[in-house]
């Protein structure tokens, strides 16, 4: 499968109907942006939506933010115009909406294919991920993370997912924890990313810490997001300590001078250093870089 190694803590919705949010959707930092054809957008606006999103990647420079796009359904009328002009327009990863089987990605996959032909992309970097939002879906993670090489990702959608599931959402999450474990499970399994749902209450503060936590614990790559307030917390969750990057950076020095001397294992503090640790290490040194807590030399940056 192909991991992508980049850092993906927050992929935020932009309505494909909002001028406004798509032109300044790339100053807040997100690792990836998501523009939404799907279901901020009415069926009256499908068209016009597409054309804006496809006129935005033309002329506005995201920067350095992976640039997604959430297509309609595969249910849906307007799928195949939306893959061939993100696509066209270069998009770096098509997010495929209520996927249950691997046969949905092929499906993506054999038109995604067919796009990059005909306008002249390369074939296959044009990437790929499934939001995962039914019971059958869950049930179903395993094949659908496995379905293409284009896999990065998959992301449980839980407004959707509740609903199938005859229940709602509720504060401490019960209701979503199979399905996040599956998921995450799956990503895993595959070697690509786990994302975490949406949360909408943009007022409850206290409570988006929580779930952002808990995601963070059980070692999802981060969340979708509905607005650029959601960025800095979840990234406040995601940066590691002053102690974790001190430990890290000695880690990752120790292992070195091992490994000059032919070994692989060694003991820090009377703990055992062997790879495990030193990829979890790695990831550290990621993280702090990403939130700028460390110089272009690894050293800590005090606050
Ligand atoms: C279940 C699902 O499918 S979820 C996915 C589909 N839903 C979406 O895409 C919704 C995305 N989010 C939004 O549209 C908005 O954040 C809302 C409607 C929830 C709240 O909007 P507001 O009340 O305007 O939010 P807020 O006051 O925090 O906005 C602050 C600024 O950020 C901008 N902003 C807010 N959300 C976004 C966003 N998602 N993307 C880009 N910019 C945004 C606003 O335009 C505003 O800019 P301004 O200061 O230049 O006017
Ligand atoms: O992908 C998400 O988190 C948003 C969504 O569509 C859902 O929750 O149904
Ligand atoms: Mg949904």
């Amino acid at each position: 499968m192909a991991a992508e190694e980049r850092l993906r803590r927050t992929m935020m919705f932009v309505p494909g109907n909002n001028p406004a949010m798509i032109k300044d959707a790339g100053i807040f930092g997100a690792d990836s942006i998501m523009f939404d054809l799907e279901d901020a957008v009415s069926l009256a606006e499908k068209d016009a939506a597409r054309y804006l999103i496809y006129e935005a990647l033309q002329t506005v420079d995201y920067g350095d933010a992976e640039l997604v796009v959430r297509i309609n359904g595969l249910d849906t009328p307007f799928y195949q115009n939306d893959i061939k002009a993100m696509v066209k327009a270069g998009i770096d990863v098509i997010r495929l909406p209520k996927v249950e089987s691997a046969e949905m990605i092929h499906t993506l996959e054999t038109l995604v294919a067919e796009a990059e032909q005909t306008f002249g992309r390369e074939i296959g970097t044009t990437h790929l991920m499934a939001a995962i939002e039914s019971a059958r879906g869950v049930v179903n993670a395993n094949e659908i993370a496995q379905a293409s090489d284009r896999m990065i990702g998959i992301a449980l959608s839980a407004e959707d997912y509740t609903t199938d599931m005859k229940t709602h959402r509720y504060p401490d999450g019960q209701e979503l924890l199979y399905a996040r474990n599956v998921i995450l499970h799956a990503a895993r399994a595959a070697g690509i990313a786990a994302f975490d749902t949406v949360f909408t209450d943009l007022n409850d503060e206290a409570g988006f810490y929580r779930e952002t936590e808990l995601i963070h614990q059980l070692g999802f790559d981060g969340k979708s997001l509905i607005n650029p307030r959601q960025i800095d917390m979840v990234n406040q969750v995601y940066q590691p300590t002053q102690k974790e990057i001190l430990t890290a950076q000695n880690v990752i020095a120790a292992i070195e001078a091992a490994r000059q001397k032919g070994s692989g294992v060694i003991a820090m503090n009377g703990q055992m250093v062997d790879r495990p640790v030193v990829l979890r290490a790695e990831r550290v040194m990621r993280l702090a870089k990403a939130n700028h807590l460390v110089d272009s030399e690894g050293n800590y940056i005090e606050k």
